[in-house]
């Protein structure tokens, strides 16, 4: 499987302000060029922190990119998957509408109500770990559900744990015009940190768009066609 993570962050490397709602840091021409990797992705994931800040579709939006896909037989969509140990996101979440199928990832620790509330709500509840989301057997689960190319949209929480586990293929941050600040606001990847046995990443563009700047890494030891 081929994971690929984008966000986007302030100058000073913040996904969105100490109150933890949505920031628009990406301009238009940004929001298309991540609609275009939505396209082309088999699933988009999220962590439940970023459902209950933003409460995201995860949907493409151009509908020409909607058509292609399903010109080629591909579902109209890519699944949408939750990082959701416990089983915190709201019954009423936009991703888990029927625009797409919803995979929620629980650990065997969510309540069986809120299991059988997801499954109601027409979203498959897939146990990977026993007290949170184990990342590894998360993405095999998918992987076994035919999911080769999976977006991961944030936020830092788990895109930290994606690292930690060493399961990051590349990295595209599109860092914008301002300055959010705040020790408590969140990073691009928080969880613990590194100590040590920091990924390295190899520079694989620039490129100037909006008023911001995108960059593009591959991160370093991941076979390039996984
Ligand atoms: N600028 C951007 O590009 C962008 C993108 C996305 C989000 N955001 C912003 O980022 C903020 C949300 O980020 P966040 O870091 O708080 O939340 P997050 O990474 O979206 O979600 C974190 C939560 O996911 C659950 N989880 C389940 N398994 C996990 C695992 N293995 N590793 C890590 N987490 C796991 C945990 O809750 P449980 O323990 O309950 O499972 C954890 O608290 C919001 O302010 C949002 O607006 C910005
Ligand atoms: N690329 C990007 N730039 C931003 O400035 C920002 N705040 C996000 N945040 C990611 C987060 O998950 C958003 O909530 C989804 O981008 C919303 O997706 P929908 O339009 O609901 O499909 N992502």
């Amino acid at each position: 499987m081929h994971v690929h993570v984008n966000a986007a962050t302030s100058a000073d490397g913040k996904l969105a302000s100490r109150e933890r709602s949505q920031l628009r840091i990406s301009g238009p021409e940004d929001f298309d060029r991540v609609d275009a990797i939505r396209a082309e992705s088999d699933a988009v994931a999220v962590g439940v922190g970023t459902v209950l800040a933003d409460d995201p579709s995860l949907t493409v939006k151009d509908e020409d990119r909607v058509a292609d896909r399903e010109g080629d037989g591909r579902p109209s969509h890519p699944a949408r998957v939750v990082f959701d140990s416990r089983g915190r996101t709201p019954t009423d979440a936009a991703l888990l509408d029927d625009a797409a199928t919803t995979y929620v990832l629980v650990a065997e620790a969510a309540p069986e109500g809120r299991r059988e509330a997801f499954a109601s709500a027409g979203a498959e509840v897939v146990v990977a770990g026993s007290d949170r989301v184990d990342p590894s057997a998360g993405l095999d689960a998918l992987a076994d559900r035919g999911i080769d190319r999976l977006l991961v949209e944030g936020g830092g929480e788990l895109i930290f744990s994606l690292f930690e586990a060493g399961l990051v293929d590349e990295l595209t941050v599109y860092v914008g015009a301002t300055v959010v600040g705040g020790r408590d606001a969140p990073t691009l990847a928080d969880g613990e940190g590194f100590v040590e046995g920091f990924p390295e990443l190899s520079l694989d563009g620039v490129e100037r768009l909006d008023d911001g700047v995108l960059l593009r890494w591959a991160v370093d030891g991941r076979p390039a066609d996984e």
